[in-house]
């Protein structure tokens, strides 16, 4: 038997198997990019650009095709792989605008004695080769948030994409290398976890661009002893609304951030605090929306929830629902589940410290939690491992404002939910959300390192 089967969420058909390489093919592909790193030291930075250019363009061009392997590897809605390769194409296009403009700085010694009339330039330069690992969920665009700017910052790359994510990937790669990046300058593998362990330890490689879960990261990090590490992991993100919050919006924003994606998002708003003057009001506001939700077959295009990743995944989510009820929580809509997919469930009455609350659920539930004061609100919301990203409704700027130095998060959106994002924004959470910042212009400054030269 295959040491993988990519099996299709939603109708368990089978797509493919295959073995995992091992580390053999880690270290052969490995030597290819130690020589790749001359290829780059010779791209001037204009045509690292203009080869991301026409990746971005190449994504157009190929993006049907892109999404509907998304979705028949991940079960994610058509709807929701074409948007993702959208965003693709933006991640794609600030990484060839960023390659033109990484700029250091000069620096005059005279800002302390002795006098020595020397100048300070200092510069970005590359650390060599990234070893970039993705997970399931946005197998094209978080691929494009490693692979672009490690490419701008002119290193060479060892892509590790998700076991399942298999076919979008080697097409993401052969677009890569259609838009002309060298093959000894993209590598791209599916190891066993040995194997990739051995990677990830391997002298050649100089950083670790991960995306992913904390126990792969935990792993990870006792391989990579001190090389440079770029986690973006888990969250358990909030979204808050104030007393005088646009109730509308809120639903909206809940419904887009926790239904879509089947919840299966890092940024996802798994934990909603409602200020008990509007709680009645905003509850029905939301199941009045959920009931109108498509739920099923996702490459339908009106689809709007479709199966989790594989059946694990929905046990899991299933489980803390009925943990949740079984302790005493309501349940407002949904509880219902048919093969891998977990109908939009909305839940109040919530214990605290019920897992669906304490962990992060990968799943389209959303637990509802009334407050009464901001000291409560903050409290709850820092109560929590993670610390991702926030999003708060209200009109009062000066409580946003108190929200944003108090919440312990990367990112705080006023009138919009945690799960806002923009390509070139700074991403990244504290606590057990990761290490470091991506984001175009950050993650290549991420996977840099400033060398001066000294006039
Ligand atoms: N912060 C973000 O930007 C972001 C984005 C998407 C997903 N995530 C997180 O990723 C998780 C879901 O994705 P997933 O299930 O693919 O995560 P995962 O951690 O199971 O796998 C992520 C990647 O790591 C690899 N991997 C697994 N174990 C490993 C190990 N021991 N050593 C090296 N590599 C290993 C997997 O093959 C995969 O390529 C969630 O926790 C989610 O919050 C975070
Ligand atoms: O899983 C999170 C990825 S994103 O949609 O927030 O970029």
């Amino acid at each position: 038997m295959a040491d993988y089967q990519i099996i299709n969420p939603y109708n368990n058909k089978l797509i493919e198997e295959y073995d995992f390489t091992g580390r053999k093919q880690v270290d052969a592909v490995l030597e290819k990019l130690v020589a790749g790193r001359e290829v780059q030291a010779a791209t001037p930075a204009f045509e690292r650009s203009n080869i991301l250019m026409r990746l971005a363009q190449l994504l157009l061009e190929r993006k049907e095709e892109l999404a509907c392997l998304i979705t028949e590897e991940t079960g994610k809605t058509i709807s929701d792989s074409r948007v993702e390769i959208d965003r693709a194409y933006n991640t794609a296009l600030g990484s060839a605008m960023e390659a033109r403009s990484i700029s250091g700085e000069a620096l005059d010694s005279d800002a302390f004695p002795p006098q020595r009339e020397k100048i300070g330039v200092v510069l970005w330069k590359p650390l060599g080769t990234v070893l970039c690992i993705t997970p399931f969920n946005f197998p094209i665009n978080i691929a494009v948030h490693k692979v672009g700017p490690a490419f701008a910052a002119g290193n060479t790359i060892l892509y590790k994409p998700g076991p399942q994510n298999k076919r979008s990937a080697e097409l993401l790669v052969e677009l890569c290398h259609a838009a002309s990046m060298a093959e000894s300058v993209l590598q791209m593998l599916i190891p066993d976890i040995d194997a990739t362990g051995h990677a990830v330890a391997h002298p050649e490689v100089h950083a670790i661009n991960f995306t992913g879960g904390t126990a792969a990261a935990n792993a990870i990090a006792v391989r990579a002893g001190y090389k440079k590490l770029l986690f973006e992991l888990g969250g358990n993100d909030p979204l808050i609304v104030m007393e005088d919050g646009d109730l509308d919006a809120a639903v909206n924003a809940a419904i887009n951030q926790r239904f879509a994606t089947a919840g299966q998002r890092c940024t996802a708003a798994k934990r909603l605090f409602v200020h008990r003057q509007v709680f009645s009001a905003f509850s029905e506001k939301l199941v009045a929306a959920t009931e109108k939700l498509k739920v099923g077959d996702p490459a339908q295009d009106d689809t709007f929830v479709g199966p989790l990743i594989h059946s694990a995944a929905a046990d899991q989510v299933q489980q803390r629902i009925d943990a949740a009820v079984t302790g005493g929580a309501r349940v407002l809509f949904g509880h219902r589940r048919e093969g891998n997919i977990i109908w939009p469930t909305i839940l109040d009455n919530i214990a605290d410290d019920a897992e669906l609350v304490c962990e992060e659920t990968f799943g389209p539930v959303m637990p509802l939690r009334a407050f009464d004061s901001v000291d409560e609100l903050v409290a709850l919301v820092n109560n929590s491992s993670f610390g991702l990203q926030a999003g708060v409704f209200t009109q009062q700027l000066s409580l946003a404002k108190q929200l944003f130095n108090r919440l312990d998060v990367g990112l705080l959106a006023i009138n919009d939910g945690p799960g806002f994002r923009a390509e070139h924004f700074p991403f990244g959470g504290v606590k057990e959300s990761g290490v470091g910042r991506e984001g175009v212009r950050y993650a290549i400054r991420e996977m840099s390192f400033q060398k001066t030269l000294v006039i």
